[in-house]
C-alpha cells in the first residue's frame, strides 16, 4: 500500500474560535504508509459495477468525493486522530480484484490498530469489509471467530446470481464462512416486504438471519427492535457494521439506486447504532449506496455524513480520545 494521497478535504475556517473552533478538514492527514496507526481511518470505494451488475442506477462510484466534501465541515468532537487512506477504485467492471483490494487495506489498517470506516461505493462494499475484517481475525489463529454483520438495509442481499454484484454480499459472506468452518451471524434491519422476493425471505430463513421490517421498526417500537439487537450482539465477539442508505425513507435518502417507500426513521437507524457502538464490539464500518448523481441538494450525504461523524466520535471516545 502506498503513501495515500490527501485529497478531497476542504471547509470553513473559523480561525478566531481557535482550538474550539476547529473542524474536521483541519484534522485529517493521510495515513501513514506503514506504523501503528490510531483513531479513525476513512478509506473510500469508488465503485459502481456491483450497482451495473445489478441493474441499478450507477454513480456511487462518486460517492467517497462527495462524502469527504461534506465530512471536511464536521466540527471536532472526540476524533482528535483523523487518517485518511485514500480510495480504492475500481477499474469498469473489475469489481472482484476492487474488493480483494479494498479488503487487504481494511485488514493492514486493523492490524495496525485504527479503527476504518469505508465511504461507499454499491453494497458490494460489504464482501469487501467482512473480508477484510475476516483477513484481520484469522491472521490472529485461535478458535472461529463468532463475527456479527449489522446491516440496516430495505434489502437482504443475498441474492443467489452467476456473478457478484450489490445484490449478492451477504449470501456470498456465508458461504465464505462456510468455507472457513466460521458461524454466519447476519442481521438485517429495515427489511421491505416488499423490496425482497420470497426466494429472498426463505435464504434469510435456511441461513439464519436475524431480520426486522421497516414496518416494525417505528419509534415506538424502538424498545422491542433495540432488544432484538441486543440478543443478536450478545451472540458475537466481533461486529462489522454497514449502512445501505437506502434503508432511510426516500425522502431523507433520494439519493440511491433504490429509494424506500417506507423506510425507517432517521431517529431510529441512529439510536440502533448507538446500540451497536454500546457494545464495544464494532471493529469496522462503512456507509453503501449513495449516488451523487440521484441526490436532491446533497440531502443523503448529509445524512451519511452525519452517521460517519457519529461512529468515528463514539469509537474515539471509547479509545479514551
Ligand atoms: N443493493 C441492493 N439492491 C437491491 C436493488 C433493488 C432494486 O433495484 O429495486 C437488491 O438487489 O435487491
Ligand atoms: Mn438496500
Ligand atoms: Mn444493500
Amino acid at each position: 500500500m502506498g503513501q495515500a494521497t490527501l485529497q478531497g478535504w476542504q471547509g470553513r475556517i473559523d480561525a478566531e474560535e481557535g482550538e474550539l473552533g476547529r473542524r474536521w478538514h483541519q484534522l485529517a492527514a493521510a495515513a501513514p504508509a506503514s506504523g501503528p496507526l490510531d483513531g479513525v481511518t476513512l478509506v473510500g470505494f469508488a465503485c459502481d459495477a456491483g450497482v451495473a451488475r445489478n441493474h441499478g442506477r450507477i454513480g456511487a462510484a462518486e460517492g467517497p468525493a462527495a462524502l469527504r466534501a461534506l465530512l471536511g465541515n464536521t466540527p471536532v468532537r472526540h476524533v482528535q486522530k483523523l487518517w485518511d487512506a485514500g480510495d480504492v477504485r475500481c477499474d469498469g467492471d473489475a469489481l472482484e480484484p476492487a474488493q480483494a483490494e479494498l479488503s487487504e487495506r481494511l485488514a493492514d489498517l486493523l492490524g495496525r490498530g485504527t479503527f476504518p470506516i469505508t465511504l461507499g461505493g454499491g453494497h458490494e462494499i460489504a464482501y469487501g469489509s467482512f473480508g477484510g475484517l475476516a483477513r484481520h481475525l484469522a491472521a490472529q489463529g485461535g478458535s472461529a471467530p463468532r463475527i456479527g454483520v449489522v446491516n440496516f438495509d430495505a434489502h437482504f442481499d443475498l441474492r443467489l446470481a452467476e456473478r457478484a454484484s450489490s445484490g449478492t454480499p451477504f449470501r456470498q459472506i456465508a458461504e465464505d464462512c462456510a468455507e472457513r468452518g466460521w458461524p454466519f451471524h447476519y442481521a438485517c434491519l429495515g427489511v421491505s416486504d416488499y423490496a425482497n422476493t420470497r426466494a429472498l425471505f426463505e435464504r434469510a430463513e435456511q441461513l439464519g438471519v436475524c431480520w426486522r421490517r421497516d414496518e416494525e421498526m417505528g419509534i415506538d417500537r424502538l424498545a422491542e427492535s433495540r432488544a432484538q439487537l441486543e440478543q443478536f450482539l450478545a451472540g458475537v465477539d466481533h461486529v462489522y457494521l454497514t449502512v445501505c442508505l437506502d434503508v432511510l425513507p426516500a425522502a431523507v435518502a433520494p439519493g440511491v439506486s433504490a429509494p424506500a417507500a417506507h423506510g425507517v426513521a432517521l431517529e431510529v437507524v441512529e439510536a440502533l447504532i448507538d446500540t451497536v457502538l454500546s457494545s464495544g464490539k464494532l471493529r469496522l464500518a462503512d456507509v453503501a449506496e449513495l449516488n451523487p448523481r440521484l441526490d436532491i441538494d446533497s440531502h443523503t450525504a448529509r445524512v451519511a455524513a452525519r452517521l460517519i461523524a457519529r461512529v468515528a466520535d463514539a469509537i474515539a471516545e471509547q479509545q479514551g480520545g
